[in-house]
């Protein structure tokens, strides 16, 4: 005889086979003038290999949710599960891109890529090895000896990118990563994200401002509220691929974009009355 498993059990099962779960996650900040209600409740799961994107207005939460799933957050409510393991603090499993530069000056690229090996005693030899194929996944062959000073911010935040990856993370948490770069550069370099993801088929939460980067890139897209910011809802981008970022000019492309605008409009302008009122 064959018992019938309750469709919410299934899919509270299903959840915990997630990559990355997000669980009732919430913040409130709390100081003299009272708290301020960041964040949540937040619900998202992640599955293995899937490219997920965040995009809300400034101010919805998305650098505190960064800040939690990173484990760089002391205090807040909810979970973070990895792999059905509730998590709290820094995790190996979790490899972050930030906004900011943050390459190491004084050290060549390959160094830079190779330095989480070196922390972790891996012989130097093999260490230079997969340095430079991590540089070669992320298109900067032949600058392996360069100084970040010699090159672009865009090859920096691929360094950047290849120094996290090098470690091997089972997901990857980026916080707009081509935030202070130009258009042309920043559609190129999601161009060169989505071989890596590709190649490494990579578990990806992206947290982004850019509408077109996340539809460009993502397999669902996230629109949050303005705070406390909350999933107002998640868009399931079925472009095919392997994608580039030639599907820009495309209708479907085009309706993506205008869905997510148009979900995301009221959320910017009530950031926008808020800014405000505080001037
Ligand atoms: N240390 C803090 N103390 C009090 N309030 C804070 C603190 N940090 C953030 N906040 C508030 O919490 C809300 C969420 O902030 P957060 O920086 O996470 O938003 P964000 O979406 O990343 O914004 P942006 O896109 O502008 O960077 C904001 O309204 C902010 O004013």
């Amino acid at each position: 005889m064959t018992t019938a498993v309750p469709a919410a059990e299934q899919a509270a099962q299903a959840r915990e086979g997630a990559a990355l779960v997000l669980d009732r996650i919430a913040k409130t900040y709390r100081g003299a003038g009272g708290g301020v209600a960041a964040l949540g409740p937040v619900d998202l799961e992640v599955w293995r290999g899937e490219f997920v994107s965040i995009v809300g207005p400034s101010g919805c939460g998305k650098s505190t949710l960064f800040s939690i799933v990173g484990g760089l957050a002391e205090e807040y409510d909810g979970r973070v599960l990895i792999d059905g393991r509730a998590v709290r603090g820094p995790q190996r499993e979790i490899g972050m891109v930030f906004q900011e530069e943050s390459t190491f000056p004084w050290l060549s690229a390959l160094e830079n890529v190779a330095f989480p090996l070196r922390v972790a005693g891996v012989a130097r030899a093999e260490r230079e090895t997969r340095a430079r194929r991590m540089l070669r996944l992320v298109g900067l062959e032949g600058f392996e000896g360069a100084r970040p000073a010699k090159l672009s911010g865009g090859m920096r935040q691929r360094t950047a990118l290849a120094r996290t990856l090098i470690a091997q993370p089972r997901i990857l948490l980026m916080d707009e990563p081509f935030a202070a770069l130009d258009e042309q550069t920043r559609l190129l370099l999601g161009d060169r994200l989505l071989d890596v993801w590709r190649e490494l088929e990579q578990t990806t939460l992206l947290i982004t401002h850019s509408i077109a980067e996340a539809v460009q890139l993502s397999d669902r897209v996230v629109v949050m509220t303005f705070r406390p910011g909350r999933v107002k809802r998640i868009v399931k981008i079925d472009l095919p691929r392997p994608r580039t970022s030639a599907i820009l000019g495309s209708e479907r492309f085009g309706h993506f974009v205008s869905l997510i605008w148009s979900e995301l409009r009221d959320e910017a302008l009530r950031g926008l009355d808020a800014r405000e009122e505080r001037c």
